[in-house]
């Protein structure tokens, strides 16, 4: 389809977190093909870059962190300005190249006295040049920094197209120019973005478009686009190593798909009466059995509850860490784990994919309506997701003392037990052959709690827990303070200030110390009952031993212990086995303090400041997942819709794409198939967690926080045999890493973590986001104190 198209642009990617959107823009409105590089591709021919650009049409501009007069911010860019008459052709800046433009042009670049990110303004123009048939529209805005030319008589060479004359503080702001001479052009606002009227847009590149060919007809001669000279071209050291680590990748991917056996699930369906998720998992364990709950805590907006059954000697488990860069992975088959120092997190989805393909299920006769049949359960950290950005930890998080903890780490589950809280139904299956002695010990524990449900609803009545209180009392919670959280919003808005950020979501950590032990399924028990959320979760996995197993392996003895408690409100990412993918990202919170009313939240969150923080979140997924289904397969489904929870009112939307049936498991050309696992690996850390842009912002965010997150920040679910898979954000959690030891790390006794923080804009009240910080983390120590 690509060698249809009719026209090639050269995209210069300045780390952005909407660069996809841009592209996906071009694509759909102009039919074009469109190559993206980044602004700092090394480029092995010395000054070459007439020579790259003479294979496009065109080049765009995008957006992107920074200054435009900082080599480090826009690289190749500020060249493209001075390609000499002769190798001249169309060049579009988005915001950030809109901004290189006019420095380039006798223009200046100063700091808006107020920056405007996520703010919807009105493009005011004359209906000329880029904006002719565009009529009156809105458009985003994401910037700090403004452009200011020269008054027209002292010769500027740009001339203005289009103004924001509605905004009182900053006064007017240009939004639109062009070169007077040169085939240049450049706007300061968004197209691209979600709130900018889509048609008028469309229109307006349209017009570039247009006015591009007819330059480029006169101008310059016909090119020949080289595809093998320009990947040559763009060959210096980073692309190639990177292009070769992912053909590997999917070579392996190919190699082992055409491996796959068949494989069978046993499963059968009974009547859900008297089956709480809950009182399943101590059935379960009374009978010996250990289980992972991913728990939708009857909460109304979740549908299943999944429990899924580990044996900590035969499951197979896949554990990742950052730091060192290790990798354990034990299977069912073979004899011993295999442990990999200086491996890469980019190794771990190919492994992930793998183990689910050859556990698919084949025969006819399935529970389609179950969406987990087995795989993989478990979580990816916020450092996972940092590594696949090329964010490298901060050096307090590579050290002592959470060594032992893991940052992917997975347990894959033959057997399982899913409760459907609307049909009430619950479907046990397993994965194992000859599991017919316990598909019926199952069938008899379901038949015991199903005659036994009357009397044991009457002694769970959500009383208090004299065990669990007692522990709790000799306990101690350290939260951050105020002035040092206070100090870092303060931190984050100047920052915000200066174009390297648009958002910064800041986190802390508030701990809870226990002298001795706790019973962490009772705290559990407490969180789900004070904070019931739709993606609860309890999840206990043993460390295993790498020290003894690998001679290479130094220091680290051993890794993967973790307890999480989670309530969390927020789907990160739901895909299904038709390939239909959905994000659910929460931006905007309103406590439910005393007075506040439902009235109240409403109007609080149709305000600018959380309607902006919410859209710059919307528009950062819809780069994530357009990278992946295309931006035609994807589409905002819900905007910013207010949903109610035990403390708080959040504002919520949702962005679902669907996977093109081509690049499908069904597809014949394997080679190009994409799982929903492709989409989990582009998208972390989650959006809602980092702010925008994704890359600079959680650079700024490692120097102010300087701890790992850890658990929390990433996400938390699970992957199906089947196909589908669902991760929520781990906020709303407590946590706790264990190595082979009793004691933790820290010091005497258990140590639990609980993260909790929220989205920093420029338009934040410092005070009111260490409030909201507070009130997240209270969704959590509340349960923790007496
Ligand atoms: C950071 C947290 O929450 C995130 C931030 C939110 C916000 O800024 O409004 C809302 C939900 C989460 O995406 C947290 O709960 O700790
Ligand atoms: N969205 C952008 O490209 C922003 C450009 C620049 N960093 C600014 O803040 O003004």
């Amino acid at each position: 389809m690509d060698s249809q198209r009719t026209g090639h642009i050269l995209f210069i990617d300045a780390y952005d977190s909407f660069t996809n959107n841009v592209v996906g823009l071009l694509e759909t409105t102009l039919g074009v093909q469109v190559t993206v590089i980044h602004h700092d591709t090394p480029l092995v021919v010395p000054k070459s870059l007439p020579l790259l650009v003479r294979n496009f049409d065109a080049v765009v501009i995008g957006p992107g962190p920074g200054h435009p007069s900082k080599p480090e911010d826009i690289g190749l860019i500020s060249q493209l300005w001075k390609l000499g008459e002769q190798d001249l052709l169309p060049i579009f800046g988005v915001c950030l190249g809109f901004q290189s433009l006019a420095l380039a042009h006798g223009g200046t670049i100063e700091k808006l006295p107020r920056p405007r990110h996520g703010i919807v303004t009105k493009v005011s123009h004359q209906q000329t040049d880029i904006f002719v048939g565009t009529g009156a529209f809105y458009a985003t805005n994401y910037h700090s920094l403004r452009v200011r030319l020269p008054s027209n008589s002292s010769g500027g060479a740009l001339v203005p197209l289009a103004w924001d004359h509605d905004d009182g503080f900053n006064g007017d702001i240009l939004l639109a120019a062009r070169h007077g001479t040169k085939p240049f052009w450049g706007v300061q606002f968004h197209p691209e973005s979600e709130c900018t009227t889509a048609a008028a847009a469309r229109r307006m590149m349209e017009n570039w478009w247009a006015q591009a060919r007819t330059w480029s007809s006169l101008h310059r001669p016909s090119r020949h686009v080289d595809a093998e000279y320009i990947i040559r071209l763009l060959s210096g050291p980073s692309e190639s190593a990177s292009r070769d680590s992912t053909c590997q990748h999917l070579a392996q991917r190919k190699g082992n798909h055409t491996d796959r056996r068949a494989s069978n699930l046993d499963w059968k369906r009974h009547e859900a009466t008297g089956i709480e998720a809950t009182r399943l998992h101590e059935t379960l364990r009374d009978a010996g059995y250990a289980a992972i709950l991913l728990d939708s805590q009857d909460h109304p907006r979740g549908r299943f509850s999944i429990l899924g059954l580990v044996d900590s000697s035969t499951s197979p488990r896949l554990i990742y860490q950052v730091a060192d860069r290790t990798l354990y992975y034990a299977t069912r088959s073979s004899p011993a784990p295999k442990i990999k120092k200086q491996a890469s997190i980019d190794q771990v989805w190919p492994l992930l994919q793998e183990a689910l393909d050859r556990n698919m299920p084949e025969q006819d006769s399935l529970p389609d309506d179950v969406p987990f049949w087995g795989g993989w359960l478990g979580y990816i950290s916020y450092e996972a997701g940092l590594e696949t950005i090329h964010v490298d930890l901060d050096p307090s998080c590579a050290a002592a003392p959470n060594q032992d903890a893991a940052d992917v780490n997975m347990v894959f589950v033959h057997r399982s037990i899913v409760i459907d809280h609307r049909s009430s139904t619950v479907v046990v299956q397993t994965l194992l052959p000859d599991d017919g002695r316990w598909m019926h010990d199952m069938a008899g524990i379901i038949c015991y709690m199903q005659v036994t449900a009357r009397t044991r609803q009457q002694q769970d009545n959500g009383n208090t827990d004299p065990v669990l209180e007692a522990d709790l009392a000799r306990s101690r919670i350290i939260r951050p303070t105020q002035a040092e959280y206070c100090a870092k919003v303060a931190a984050c808005q100047d920052v915000l200030a200066t174009g390297d950020s648009y958002e910064l979501c800041l986190t802390d950590e508030s701990k809870l110390l226990c002298p001795g032990t706790l019973d962490p399924w009772r705290l559990y028990k407490k969180l789900r009952r004070r904070n019931t959320a739709p993606f609860g979760a309890f999840i206990q996995l043993d460390a295993v031993n790498i020290k003894s197993m690998s001679p290479e392996s130094s220091g680290v003895g051993a890794i993967g212990g973790v307890t999480i408690l989670s309530s969390s409100p927020e789907r990160f990412l739901h895909w299904d086995r038709t390939g239909h993918v959905e994000f659910r990202p929460i931006k905007g919170t309103v406590s439910k303090a005393p007075g506040v009313t439902r009235e109240d939240a409403y109007a609080i969150l149709q305000s600018s400041k959380e309607q902006a923080e919410n859209l710059m979140i919307v528009d950062l997924i819809r780069h994530d997942l357009s990278g992946v289904v295309g931006a035609a397969n994807c589409r905002v489904s819900q905007l910013m819709v207010v949903e109610e929870y035990e403390t708080v009112y959040q504002l919520v939307s949702a962005i679902e794409g669907q996977i093109p049936a081509q690049q499908l498991l069904q597809g014949r050309r394997r080679q190009q198939r994409t799982t929903g696992i492709d989409v989990l690996r582009v998208s972390l850390p989650p959006g809602s967690m980092t702010g925008a842009p994704k890359k600079r912002s959680c650079e700024v965010l490692r120097n102010l926080e300087r701890r790992p997150r850890g658990v929390y920040a990433g996400v938390l679910g699970y992957m199906d045999v089947g196909g589908g898979g669902d991760f929520s954000v781990v906020i709303r959690t407590a946590f706790r890493n264990h190595g082979g030891k009793e004691k933790d790390q820290l010091g005497q006794g258990m140590v639990w973590r609980v993260g909790a923080g929220g989205a920093v804009t420029i338009q934040s009240d410092v005070l009111a986001e260490f409030h909201e910080m507070e009130t997240k983390a209270a969704s959590v120590l509340g349960a923790m104190s007496v």
